[in-house]
């Protein structure tokens, strides 16, 4: 239940069903990455929620792996919140091909924000992790205690290195210095302002521009990658922009939290649901020369559930928001 749909902003206090949350709208806050699927939902949830001294940086105007002007931007805004959603971000096939670029970019970014985070005391940071950073065989469903239990999956070994370092970078400044950093942990996500790259994307995106594509040209076959056994979670990005909020305004413990629907299914049932969506006629091909990746990642919410947060988005019903997205950028952006 989204704990603030309903709620009412007057005299700086948000009167929600259960509590009253004492926030300060004119607090300045930083969205890094907000241009992107995630960082664009935070920018629409506070927007919603009246909250005006929002700051923005695309990454021409500042690159976040530039130590010196994270520090000057740091110094010179000095934020009092920060969401941290900016990191290079992709599929499977990307992770694998790009493996030190993931590494490197998303350590650089983190470190930076981060440490400025801290040398310019922020009250609080947000950092996401991410699902596919528990080991490959782990348990089912997740448990936030089995990170770093086991091996990881090898095609995003390089960005889970990353997101993992960010985790502990943040419970280690919260351990040193007392630093309000804490660390969230997605599971895959989808919606408006995806990534749909034919190659570099995730699946839900990737499926739904591939379906549409051969129901334009008519295309007897959709080709999905892998052999459509593997298991995933899909949560809308819209829902983890509201969990984020949430989690910003009444979670203070540097041990990380999972965030997903507590629901997942087949790649190939995925695919049937996309095909559905879509209208697409044709047959579907699985191309087993393609990773399958981690065989299941379903996330543990009991954690965030016992807290009052709970996803609002059915499955089918956000992958018909993100296809209508889809086809509005169609025309603009998409090519
Ligand atoms: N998508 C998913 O399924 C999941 C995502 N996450 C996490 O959520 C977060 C956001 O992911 P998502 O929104 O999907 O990613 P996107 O790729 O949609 O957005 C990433 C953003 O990061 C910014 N960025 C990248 N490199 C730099 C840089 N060098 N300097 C400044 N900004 C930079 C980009 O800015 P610009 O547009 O200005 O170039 C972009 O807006 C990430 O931490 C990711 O790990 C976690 C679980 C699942
Ligand atoms: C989100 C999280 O988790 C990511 O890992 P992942 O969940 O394995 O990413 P994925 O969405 O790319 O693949 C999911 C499954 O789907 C199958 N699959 C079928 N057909 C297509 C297809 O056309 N494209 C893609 N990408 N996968 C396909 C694919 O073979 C695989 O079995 C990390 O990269 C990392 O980004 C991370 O943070």
């Amino acid at each position: 239940m989204h704990y603030l749909r309903e709620a009412a902003c007057k005299n700086n206090l948000i009167f929600v069903r259960y509590r009253i949350l004492f926030v300060e709208k004119d607090a300045k806050i930083f969205i890094a990455g907000h241009r992107g699927m995630v960082g664009s939902a935070i920018l629409r949830k506070l927007s919603a929620l009246g909250f005006y001294n929002v700051l923005l940086q695309t990454s021409d105007e500042l690159d976040l792996r530039n130590q010196q002007a994270v520090a000057d931007f740091f110094s010179a805004q000095k934020p009092d919140y920060v969401f941290l959603a900016a990191a290079k971000v992709g599929g499977i096939l990307a992770n694998n091909r790009f493996r030190a670029d993931f590494l490197y970019e998303n350590l650089a970014i983190q470190n930076n924000v981060i440490h400025q985070s801290y040398t310019h005391r922020v009250k609080k940071l947000l950092f996401l992790g991410s699902s596919c950073i528990y080991p490959k065989l782990a348990p089912q469903p997740l448990k936030e205690e089995y990170l770093l239990t086991g091996l990881l999956e090898p095609t995003n070994e390089p960005y889970a290195i990353a997101k993992i370092a960010g985790i502990k970078l943040c419970e280690a400044y919260h351990d040193q210095y007392g630093c309000n950093f804490i660390s969230v942990m997605p599971t895959n996500l989808y919606g408006y302002n995806d990534n749909y790259h034919p190659e570099h994307s995730h699946v839900l995106p990737a499926l739904i521009r591939r379906f549409h594509e051969a129901k334009t040209a008519d295309e007897p076959e959709v080709t999905v990658w892998g052999s459509g056994a593997p298991k995933r979670e899909f949560l809308f990005a819209d829902d983890l922009a509201d969990a984020c909020v949430f989690l910003m305004e009444s979670y203070n413990d540097s041990q990380l939290i999972n965030i997903g629907t507590g629901e997942d299914l087949s790649i190939r049932e995925l695919a049937h649901l996309i095909k559905d969506v879509v209208g697409y006629k044709g047959e579907l091909a699985f191309d087993a020369s393609k990773p399958d990746g981690t065989p299941r990642k379903l996330m543990d919410v009991s954690k965030l559930h016992a807290l009052g947060w709970h996803h609002a988005t059915a499955l089918k019903s956000g992958i018909r928001l993100a296809y209508g997205d889809f086809l509005a950028r169609l025309e603009t952006e998409l090519h």
